[in-house]
């Protein structure tokens, strides 16, 4: 059980995401980060008060970079009571494992990794939600005690989350294809548009957006967090080498049974993502609807649509070029998507079939 107090060491996004959770669940939350600015703007935000050398925290919580996990992990595990259960967010887990090496208390230490996040860094792009209902691995090494890993299972559920219990080595090869390939390749396609003419960025939509918005995270963190996942993600890449060759020579040829296969591979993958809270994937619609430009509208419209009855799972706010009109479009399941249609019509929105 988890009763506090929670010690932060990192009082960045992670960090003050989950000491605001903590603090949601009123638990007492310390905090500790190398930057006095932001130790100050994660108390100013009420996710706890400044560690002083007295506490002894029932549980600890390192979310620093990558780079900086091993000696954190080892100092905590130094500085804490002799019960203190030490854990890491970090986006890698076989390397803080590797630094916890032989330390006399690695009893008490399991790694673990939420699979939530944002394009932000820093204190102040924090939230209490960010974890609802999302993944996060809980990474036990070999020497870990069960009572160990119940605590930061009892983080993870107190967080919102849903543990997904992995050996560190596993953990790797899953988030190099989840994640940090991803990232990548996110990265590769947003490269081609920071230098293009505006007038083809003016024809930006929802699609480049959706494939581009984790490329705008930190290049500090990622290039730190990919070099850690070296081996796994240069084996991944080296299979995206070789069918971005076959696309290359089917555009090449027009090859268009070649294409199709290769774009309905692709479909293939996105239908076997899981859903949210991890259950089976299920088909996703997304209702457009046309809102005024005006204060208030987007709150009548999330209105009407919870007076429907129908979840929405996912938005997206896209602007009309050239009209005082935003274009929002709703993810739901996709049986239920023209019941959101036909109850939105019927208040009076423009929906787009
Ligand atoms: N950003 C994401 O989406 C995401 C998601 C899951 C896990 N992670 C992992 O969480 C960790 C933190 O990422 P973030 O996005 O919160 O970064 P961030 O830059 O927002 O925060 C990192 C914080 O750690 C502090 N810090 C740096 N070195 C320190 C040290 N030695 N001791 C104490 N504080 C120190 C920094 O001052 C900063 O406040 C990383 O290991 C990352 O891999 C990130
Ligand atoms: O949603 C995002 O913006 C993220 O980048 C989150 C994301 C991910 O790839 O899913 C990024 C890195 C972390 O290690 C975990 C989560």
């Amino acid at each position: 059980m988890l009763t506090g107090p929670v010690e932060i060491v990192g009082t960045g996004l992670i960090g003050t995401s989950i000491a605001l959770a903590c603090r949601r669940a009123g638990l007492e939350v310390l905090l500790t980060d190398t930057a006095p600015d932001h130790l100050r703007t994660a108390t100013g935000l009420g996710a706890g008060r400044a560690r002083t050398p007295a506490d002894v925290p029932q549980l600890v919580v390192v979310a620093v970079p990558p780079d900086a996990l091993g000696p954190a992990i080892v100092a905590a595990l130094d500085a804490a009571g002799p019960d203190t259960v030490v854990t890491d967010v970090g986006s890698v887990k076989a390397p803080p494992l590797d630094a916890v090496g032989a330390h006399p208390s690695r009893s008490r230490y399991v790694g673990s990794h939420p699979m939530a996040g944002t394009e932000y860094s820093g204190p102040l792009t924090a939230s209490a939600s960010l974890f609802d209902g999302r993944p996060w691995a809980v990474t036990p090494g070999p020497d870990a005690t069960p009572a160990a890993t119940r605590t930061v299972e009892a983080l993870v559920r107190l967080c919102g989350a849903v543990t997904v219990r992995l050996s560190p080595v596993e953990h790797d090869r899953a988030v190099a294809r989840t994640s940090h390939v991803p990232h990548l390749m996110a990265s590769l396609v947003a490269g081609t548009l920071a230098a293009a003419p505006p007038e083809h960025l003016a024809l930006s939509g929802t699609g480049v957006r959706d494939v581009t918005r984790v490329a705008g995270g930190d290049p500090r963190l990622y290039s730190q967090i990919i070099a850690g996942n070296a081996a796994e993600v240069a084996a991944l890449l080296t299979e995206v080498r070789a069918r971005l060759d076959l696309v290359l020579e089917a555009v090449a040829d027009d090859d268009r049974v070649g294409l199709e296969s290769l774009l309905g591979y692709g479909q293939a993958g996105t239908r076997a993502i899981p859903g949210k809270h991890g259950t089976a994937p299920q088909a996703m619609e997304a209702v457009r609807v046309a809102v005024p430009d005006h204060p208030g509208e987007l709150a009548r419209l999330f209105a009407d649509a919870g007076d429907s009855g129908v979840n929405i799972e996912d938005v997206r706010i896209d602007h009309d070029p050239g009209r005082p009109v935003g274009l929002v479009e709703l993810d739901v399941v996709a049986e239920r998507a023209e019941d959101l249609r036909v109850a939105l019509e019927s208040k009076g929105w423009t929906t787009h079939r």
